[in-house]
């Protein structure tokens, strides 16, 4: 008799020096114990230092790509990361409504910590719009938060109304995550929105150190994970909270600037 796993699927770009993107993503499938498919959306060529170069995949490849995977695979969970344009967003959220491939996290790729944009401005709305209602989980880091819910973010109170904001578009499941520029003195604290109302703060001590490539990819797809193995909404929010700090507690060397998070930590 063969194994199972829980299959999940990621949708989203590769990151050629495997610290982000779609190798983020299937590097925390692997080790939390869930087979990942992956649809590929967009290529960038990066390295610790950054991106140096991005190309889109046609649609109609991505729309294959979809349909095999829908014909064959029991997908129970996916994610999305990064989607370039209206195109490319429109062409997910159609494949999406088309079939079943479980509950959606969407991680808004908007930029990545060093300043690259992974998403056209001309997209922001289609995003915001015709994605994330579709989303059971979105996962905007601070940036992305105040983007799509159109409004500075200076203090907790406006974090918890962008929150509200973001659910009121149609995200059932809402986590804003939290500032961490060099320098900041205590802990990062990334704020929850749940489904049911209940709202809570998860703060962990601010880490200093470049190595922190791949966080917000690696978060939403532990989310993603949890999600396929049954794991109930609340806790596979937690549980990526936890496995990230702890990857970026323990470091690795890889590059020569901004490095990856450890998965295997
Ligand atoms: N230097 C850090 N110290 C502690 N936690 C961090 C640090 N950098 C990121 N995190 C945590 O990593 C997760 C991903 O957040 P973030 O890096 O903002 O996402 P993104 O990669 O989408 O910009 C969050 O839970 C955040 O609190
Ligand atoms: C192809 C690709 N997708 C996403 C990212 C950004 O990943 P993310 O984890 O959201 O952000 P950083 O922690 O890497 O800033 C990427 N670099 N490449």
């Amino acid at each position: 008799m063969a194994n199972e796993y829980p299959q999940v699927m990621t949708i989203a770009g590769s990151d050629s020096d495997g610290s982000a993107g779609m190798q983020a993503d299937l590097h925390t499938f692997f080790t939390r114990g869930v087979y990942g498919a992956s649809i590929l959306t967009a290529a960038v060529a990066g390295n610790s230092f950054g991106i140096h170069a991005a190309v889109n995949l046609p649609t109609d490849f991505i729309d294959t790509e979809f349909k095999v995977l829908a014909e064959d695979y029991k997908i129970l969970a996916a994610k999305t990361g990064m989607l370039s344009d209206s195109t490319l967003v429109r062409t997910v959220v159609k494949n999406y409504k088309l079939y079943d491939f479980g509950p959606l996290v969407v991680d808004p790729v908007i930029y990545t910590k060093h300043g690259n944009m992974l998403l056209e401005e001309e997209a922001f709305a289609t995003l915001r719009d015709e994605l994330v209602p579709l989303a059971t989980v979105i996962t905007p880091n601070f940036f992305e938060a105040q983007k799509l819910a159109e409004m500075e973010i200076k203090n907790d109170d406006d974090t918890i109304v962008a929150a509200h904001k973001l659910q009121s578009l149609g995200a059932k499941n809402v986590i804003i995550k939290g500032q961490h520029a060099e320098g900041t003195v205590g802990d990062v604290r990334d704020f929850v929105l749940l489904e049911d109302g209940k709202e809570f703060w998860l703060a962990d001590p601010y880490v200093a150190t470049d190595r922190v490539n791949g966080t917000g990819d690696t978060l939403s797809a532990t989310i993603t994970a949890e999600i396929g193995k049954g794991t109930d909404i609340e806790t596979a929010i937690k549980l990526g909270h936890d496995f990230v700090h702890t990857a970026i507690v323990n470091e690795i060397a890889v590059g020569h600037k901004y490095g990856p998070i450890n998965h295997w930590a």
